[in-house]
C-alpha cells in the first residue's frame, strides 16, 4: 500500500497541478456554496435573540428567511460545483483509459501469446467507472467538509470566540485519530479484497473443473481448500471491521463530543453573558453542518478513497506485471500431501521431479456393469436399462450410439460422477464408488467434450493430473505424441503463461488431451474429447492413446475412432450391442446408418 501510494501521489499532483484554473473555479463556486453553512447559524441565532426573544417576530422571521435564501443560493452554487467537477473528473478518466488502451496494445505487439488479456476489457469498463465515480465522490465530499468547516468555525467565531475553546480541541483531535485509522484502514481493505480475490479465482477454478474434482474424489480436499479461503477472508473482514470501529470513534470525538460539551457547559456559557440564541445558532453548526460533513467524509475517505487507491493501482500498472494485490493467486502454493496437489489448477507443482514419472500404468483395470439402469429423475424414462458391459484390461471400447442416446450418461457413471439407479459398477472388482477404495483420481480420468484450461502455465496445466509432477522429457513426449507440438511452441514453451480465452476449442482439447495422456491413470474416459480436432489431429492423438498401456472408453466423434478400436458399443434405446466394426456393420442397420451418415468425414482406415 505504501508503494503504491507513494508511486500514484505524484502523478495526483501533477495531475492537480495541470488543472489549477478548474480548481480555483471548483474553490469559488464552493465559497459561495458553504455562504449557506455561515448563515444557516448566524441566522437562527440572529432570529432568536433579535427577533423572538426580544418579541420582534418580524425580525425573527427576516432572519429565517434571509438563512432560506442562503440555501437556495447554495443550491445554485452546486450546479457550478458540479460543472467544475465534471471539467476534473472527464479528463482523469480520459487518460486512464488512454494508459490502458497504451499499454495493452504495446503488450499484444511485444508478446503476441499473451495478447488476449481479458482483464483489459475489465479495466476498460469497470475498473475506469469506479476510478471516475470514486474520484469525483472524493473531491465533492472533501470540498464540501473544508468550506462548510470553514463556514461553520467562522460562523462560531463572529457568534461568540469562546465556542471555539469548546468545538476546536475535540474537532482537531477527532480528525486526527481518523487520519491515522486511514493508513492501516487501507492496508486492511486491500488485504480483505485480495482474500476476496483469492477466493473466488479458487472458486471459478473449482466451478471450471468440478466434473474432474467429482471424477476424481476429491471433493474433500478441494472443500477444505475453500473453507481456508473462506477463513482468510472472515479474518480479513474481522480486521477491518476493527478498524471501521475506530473509525467510529474518531467521529463520535470530533462530531458527536462537541455537541456534548455544548450543552453541558451551556450555564457557563450563559453566565458568560452568551445568549441563548447564541448557544443555539451553535448547536445548529455543528448538527446540521459539522456532523453531516464530517459523517460524509469519514466514509467517504475509508470506503471511496481506499477503492479509488486500489483501482488506480491496478489500472497503472503493466497489465504484463501481476499487481502487487494479486500475487497470491500465483501458482506458489506447495501441498504436505502430494495426492491433492493435482485437484487444484492453482498449486500444480512447477518444479519439474527429478525423474521421470512417464505414465506407465498397468494393462488397466477390468470394467464391470452389472443390470445397470440409470434415469436422471425419479418419474424419467430410463436412459439406460438393464445394462450389461464387461470391458477387458486394456481393452480399447469406442461407444457409439446416436445423438442423446446415453453415452456421456455410460461414461459418466463409470468414472462416477453418477450413481446407477439399479445395478452395479465395478472396476477391478471394487464398487466404482466404494468410500474406502483407492484414491479415485489415480484410477481414473474422464476428459469432457468442453475440455477446460485455466490460466496458468502451460506446464501447470498439462501436470494437473500428475500427483507427483513429470519430467520435462515426460511432458515433451506425451506433447508430441497427442499433437500438442507445435502449440507448445507457439505458446512459448511450457512455462508460457496461457490466458484460457486466447485459445481455440481445438488448441484446449489438444491440452486436455496431453493432460490425461500424461496422467497416470490406468482408465482413461474420453468423451468427444476430440470433437473439434480435424480428423488428421483425431488420428494422431487417438492412436497417442492406444499405444499408452491401459484401458481406454471413447464416445466416437467420428466412424474412423469406432473403425480402429478393438470392440464398439453400439447404444441404440435400451439396447446395446457390442461388436467390431465389420461384425456391426453386418448385424446392425442402426451401425450402418451411423456408419453411412459419418462416411464423409472419415479419412479412412486409421
Ligand atoms: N443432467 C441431465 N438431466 C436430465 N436429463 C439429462 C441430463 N443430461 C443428459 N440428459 C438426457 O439424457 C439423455 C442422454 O444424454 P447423453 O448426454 O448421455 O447422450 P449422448 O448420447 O452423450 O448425446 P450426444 O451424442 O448428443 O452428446 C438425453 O436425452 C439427455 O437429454
Amino acid at each position: 500500500m505504501k508503494t503504491s501510494t507513494a508511486r500514484l501521489a505524484p502523478r495526483a499532483m501533477r495531475f492537480l497541478r495541470r488543472r489549477t484554473r478548474v480548481l480555483l473555479l471548483l474553490a469559488g463556486w464552493s465559497l459561495l456554496e458553504s455562504a449557506h453553512t455561515f448563515l444557516g447559524g448566524y441566522g437562527v441565532a440572529k432570529a432568536l435573540d433579535d427577533g423572538f426573544l426580544t418579541g420582534h417576530t418580524g425580525v425573527g422571521l427576516a432572519w429565517l428567511a434571509v438563512t432560506a435564501l442562503a440555501v437556495v443560493i447554495g443550491g445554485l452554487a452546486g450546479r457550478g460545483v458540479f460543472r467544475g467537477l465534471a471539467d476534473l473528473v472527464e479528463p482523469l478518466r480520459d487518460s486512464l483509459v488512454r494508459q490502458v488502451v497504451g499499454r495493452s496494445l504495446t503488450q499484444a505487439v511485444a508478446k503476441p501469446a499473451h495478447a488476449a488479456d481479458s482483464a483489459v476489457v475489465s479495466r476498460l469498463t469497470n475498473q475506469t467507472e469506479i476510478a471516475r465515480d470514486s474520484f469525483a465522490g472524493l473531491v465533492l465530499v472533501a470540498r464540501s467538509f473544508l468550506f462548510t468547516a470553514a463556514g461553520a468555525l467562522l460562523g462560531l467565531l463572529s457568534l461568540a470566540p469562546q465556542l471555539l475553546l469548546i468545538v476546536v480541541p475535540p474537532l482537531v483531535a477527532g480528525l486526527l485519530l481518523f487520519l491515522a485509522t486511514l493508513r492501516p484502514m487501507a492496508a486492511r481493505q486491500r488485504a480483505f479484497l485480495e482474500a476476496d480475490e483469492a477466493l473466488s479465482t479458487r472458486f471459478g477454478a473449482v466451478a471450471e473443473g468440478l466434473r474432474d474434482v467429482v471424477a476424481c474424489g476429491a471433493q474433500k480436499q478441494t472443500a477444505a481448500r475453500a473453507y481456508g479461503l473462506i477463513e482468510d477472508e472472515a479474518r480479513a473482514a474481522r480486521h477491518l471491521a476493527g478498524w471501521a470501529a475506530v473509525r467510529c470513534l474518531a467521529l463520535g470525538l470530533a462530531g458527536q463530543l462537541p455537541i456534548l460539551l455544548l450543552l453541558v457547559t451551556a450555564p457557563w456559557l450563559l453566565r458568560q453573558g452568551i445568549t441563548a440564541g447564541v448557544v443555539l445558532g451553535a448547536l445548529t453548526y455543528l448538527t446540521q453542518s459539522l456532523l453531516p460533513a464530517l459523517h460524509t467524509l469519514m466514509n467517504a475517505l475509508g470506503s471511496a478513497g481506499t477503492r479509488l487507491l486500489v483501482v488506480l493501482d491496478r489500472l497503472t500498472t503493466d497489465s504484463g506485471q501481476e499487481p502487487a494485490t494479486t500475487s497470491h493467486s500465483a501458482p506458489t502454493t506447495t501441498h504436505s500431501t502430494p495426492t491433492t496437489a493435482h485437484f487444484a489448477p492453482t498449486t500444480t507443482p512447477t518444479t519439474p521431479a527429478p525423474a521421470p514419472v512417464a505414465p506407465t500404468p498397468p494393462n488397466g483395470p477390468r470394467i464391470e456393469l452389472r443390470a445397470v439402469t440409470f434415469a436422471y429423475g425419479p418419474g424419467a424414462q430410463p436412459v439406460l436399462h438393464d445394462l450389461d458391459l464387461t470391458v477387458q484390461p486394456g481393452e480399447h471400447l469406442v461407444v457409439v450410439g446416436p445423438s442423446g442416446i446415453g453415452k456421456s450418461t455410460l461414461t459418466a457413471l463409470i468414472a462416477g460422477l453418477l450413481t446407477p439407479g439399479d445395478g452395479e459398477i465395478r472396476i477391478d472388482g471394487r464398487p466404482v464408488r466404494a468410500p474406502s477404495g483407492p484414491d479415485p483420481s489415480l484410477q481414473r480420468v474422464l476428459i469432457p467434450q468442453q475440455a477446460y484450461v485455466f490460466s496458468g502455465t502451460l506446464r501447470e496445466n498439462l501436470l494437473y493430473l500428475c500427483p507427483d509432477g513429470a519430467s520435462t522429457s515426460s511432458l515433451e513426449s506425451s506433447s508430441e505424441a497427442v499433437g500438442l507440438g507445435p502449440l507448445v511452441h507457439r505458446l512459448g514453451g511450457f512455462d508460457a503463461r496461457i490466458a484460457p480465452g486466447s485459445l481455440s476449442q481445438g488448441e484446449r482439447q489438444l491440452i486436455a488431451l496431453g493432460r490425461a495422456h500424461l496422467s497416470p491413470a490406468p482408465l482413461l474416459l474420453l468423451d468427444e474429447a476430440t470433437c473439434h480436432l480435424d480428423p488428421a489431429a483425431e488420428l494422431r492423438a487417438e492412436r497417442a492413446f492406444a499405444d499408452r498401456p491401459g484401458t481406454l472408453i471413447i464416445v466416437a466423434h467420428r466412424i474412423t475412432s469406432a473403425r480402429r478400436a478393438d470392440r464398439i458399443l453400439l447404444l441404440d434405446g435400451t439396447r446395446a450391442t457390442c461388436g467390431t466394426h465389420d461384425e456391426l456393420l453386418a448385424r446392425s442397420p442402426l451401425y450402418r446408418d451411423l456408419a453411412g451418415s459419418w462416411q464423409p468425414q472419415a479419412l479412412g482406415r486409421g
